[in-house]
């Protein structure tokens, strides 16, 4: 059990308070907040305490207390990255006004970062610290929940009608389809950050130029994996949202009107509910209703409230006495969920649990067994061991798999070049150059599949998912170190030129696919046989294009293009051509391999007849011997009748 800290900072002044001569209302005391009422009426006391588990006085910079980024992270973002080490699912979200201070907490500017870089960067170092004798595999996902839809932030495009939230039976609600990233260091995690910060929804208000309209979780999926004691193993997940929240003030305070108002609706719907699910926990009304499912904020954090996670809740309140309404009610939301009690468990993973488990019954069957051994206690023990034999083993391939997908990752360099960064892969990829969304930013580069099919579509399941393609667009072949795209069901085109066949593609060629669609095909080992052959690639592409290509004038580009297509047109026949021959080849083999099976069973048919044809000669040859010696033995018997006669003539005369 783990009750929900809370802290509460206060900013300095700003620039409109300083012009409205705004009076401070707000005073601290170690972890006390005492906000003064200056219009107060006869009878009132005139303020009101509050104890918080943290009070952070940011009012004036040159104040000893003056409680500082590097403060507030070591007070809180280090018990966020101590949780998430040890196996726990932790949450830390910043509420308050427009204005009030929330996103520099969690984020902070570039030269003074807040928490939520402070603990991605301290959890990287701690990886690194202890990387020899741990795995480790992070990804990061960025949503915003602008009027009550979900948007990817790290995605380059979203579903009009927003993300669904599901609901999993274990491991509960979570955002369908949302994009994660898999990270291997801070450097990735900050890039990932910045690109997301830069798709959140931002609208001016009165109140504050730059305020944010909406809702933002910044999520890190951490796991952790190692050998403990004699070689059991250890693997925990744990999920880390870090939540910026839309602010909290009225409608009609920031003048809002049409869509802001709209807008300020949703955001009050999320922010009531919020109020809602606290009060709810914090009354601790046992089998009372929790309405989480009335609004998708308090859905997707509902493990974060009165759940399995450790919570921190950060008050960012207003000093002036011109937001004292909303100041008072930001603490008294804060002081309500200091009441919330968390039930945080170690996320152990199920098969490693079943292992430890495993062990443990091994250990005392071995116990059991005495001199004499049971048949039946051995059977026991030997069918448990070969189970946690078999399970360790399997737990032991997932990782280093994992390890080669991150090796993968680190090779995917992304390095800087003068003001550029260039991002570089050793395999054969595309990179995605979205032509329709002009809002999109970023690069997306998929990787091939090596030696085989990677098929392109708008179908989920395919290997490269794009919007707006036919189900089963097209298909990339590598094979052998040649990549050919070959189109199934959609409108393909390599540089430019319409293609319905299979196409060979080589480094740099550009492939579109649909009417919105160009991928341009990089294959680093034919780029580095190419340069170190010093042929000079001249196709003109937005990532590729040279300084000679910018200065093609028309007429060369169109021979160029012209030379290409001929090119092309050669290569295709000539493939062709190749095939034909090939099939006229295996035809032959065929035919010659008939009639060599035909001339056998002729040359097994001859000599079976010569056979028979010799049997056959040699039983007349046997019946003409036979005839032979009976017309002897007639003779011999003709002439000794004969002689008989003759001898009978004589005595008769
Ligand atoms: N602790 C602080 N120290 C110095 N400046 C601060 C502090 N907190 C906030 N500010 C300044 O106050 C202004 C408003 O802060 P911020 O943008 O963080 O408010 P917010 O609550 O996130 O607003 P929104 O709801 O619009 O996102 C910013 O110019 C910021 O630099």
């Amino acid at each position: 059990m783990a009750s929900v800290k809370v802290a509460v900072r206060v900013r300095p002044f700003n620039q409109r308070e300083l012009d409205m001569g705004a009076k401070a209302v707000i005073r601290m005391d170690g972890k006390k907040t005492r906000i003064v009422n200056l219009s107060k009426t006869a009878g009132d006391v005139g303020f009101k305490d509050f104890t918080f588990d943290h009070s952070y006085w940011s009012f004036e910079p040159s104040d000893p207390d003056f409680a500082t980024q590097e403060q507030v992270f070591e007070e809180l973002g280090t018990e966020v990255v101590a949780s998430a080490f040890e196996g726990y699912n932790a949450c830390l979200f910043a509420y308050g006004q427009t204005g009030s201070g929330k996103t520099f907490t969690m984020t902070g500017p570039p030269d003074d970062p807040g928490l939520i870089p402070r603990i991605c960067e301290a959890m990287f170092g701690k990886m690194q610290e202890e990387q020899e004798d741990k795995n480790y595999r992070v990804d990061v996902s960025y949503l915003e929940i602008y009027n009550e839809k979900v948007r990817d932030l790290l995605a380059s495009s979203n579903p009009s009608g927003g993300l669904r939230v599901r609901e999993h039976p274990r491991q509960g609600p979570y955002v369908s389809d949302l994009s994660h990233h898999l990270v291997t260091c801070y450097d990735h995690v900050a890039q990932l950050m910045e690109r997301g910060n830069r798709a959140r929804c931002t609208a001016a208000t009165n109140m504050n130029d730059t305020s944010s309209r909406s809702h933002a979780i910044f999520t890190l999926t951490f796991r952790q994996a190692g050998l403990g004691a004699e070689g059991l193993p250890c693997e925990t997940t744990s999920k880390v949202h870090l939540v910026d929240l839309a602010g909290s003030e009225r409608a009609d305070a920031t003048g809002a009107t049409g869509q802001r108002l709209k807008e300020g609706a949703h955001i009050n719907k999320s922010l009531v509910t919020l109020g809602s699910v606290i009060s709810a926990l914090a009354e601790k009304r046992v089998g009372s209703f929790v309405p989480y499912r009335d609004a998708v904020l308090t859905w997707l954090l509902k493990d974060s409230l009165g759940g399995n996670s450790k919570t921190i809740m950060v008050a960012a309140i207003s000093p002036a006495d011109c937001n004292y309404s909303e100041t008072l009610s930001t603490l008294r939301y804060a002081n309500r969920a200091k009441n919330i009690v968390n039930q945080p468990t170690v996320n152990e993973d199920p098969n490693v649990r079943l292992i430890r488990e495993l062990r443990e019954e091994i250990y005392k069957l071995r116990g059991l067994l005495g001199e004499e051994t049971q048949p039946k206690v051995l059977a026991e023990l030997q069918q448990k061991e070969a189970k946690e034999k078999s399970l360790t083993a399997e737990w032991a391939e997932k990782w280093r798999e994992t390890q080669a997908i991150l090796r993968e990752q680190q090779a995917l360099g992304l390095r800087k070049a003068g003001r550029g960064v260039v991002l570089d892969s050793d395999r054969p990829h595309l990179v995605a150059i979205d032509q329709d969304d002009r809002l999109s930013t970023g690069v997306t580069l998929y990787h091939l599949n090596r030696n085989g099919d990677t098929v392109i579509g708008a179908a989920e399941g395919s290997d490269i998912v794009l919007p707006g393609l036919e189900p089963h667009h097209c298909i990339v072949t590598l094979k052998d170190g040649i990549a050919v795209l070959t189109p199934k069901n959609g409108y393909c085109s390599v540089d430019g030129l319409a293609t319905e066949t299979s196409s060979r593609i080589s480094q740099g060629s550009l492939i579109g696919l649909g009417r919105a669609h160009v991928l341009r095909y990089n294959d680093p080992a034919e780029a580095a046989q190419l340069r170190k052959e010093g042929r000079v690639m001249s196709r003109s592409s937005l990532f590729g294009g040279s300084t000679s290509d910018l200065n093609l004038n028309v007429e060369e580009r169109e021979l160029e293009t012209e030379r290409r297509r001929l090119a092309r047109e050669y290569e295709e026949r000539k493939r062709q051509l190749d095939e034909e021959r090939r099939r006229l080849e295996e035809r032959q083999r065929e035919a010659e391999e008939q009639l060599r099976l035909r001339e056998e069973k002729l040359e097994e048919q001859r000599r079976r007849i010569e056979n028979k044809k010799e049997e056959e000669l040699e039983k007349v040859v046997e019946e003409q011997s036979q005839l032979r010696i009976l017309q002897d033995e007639t003779e011999r018997r003709r002439a000794l009748l004969k002689d008989l006669m003759d001898q009978m003539d004589e005595v008769c005369h």
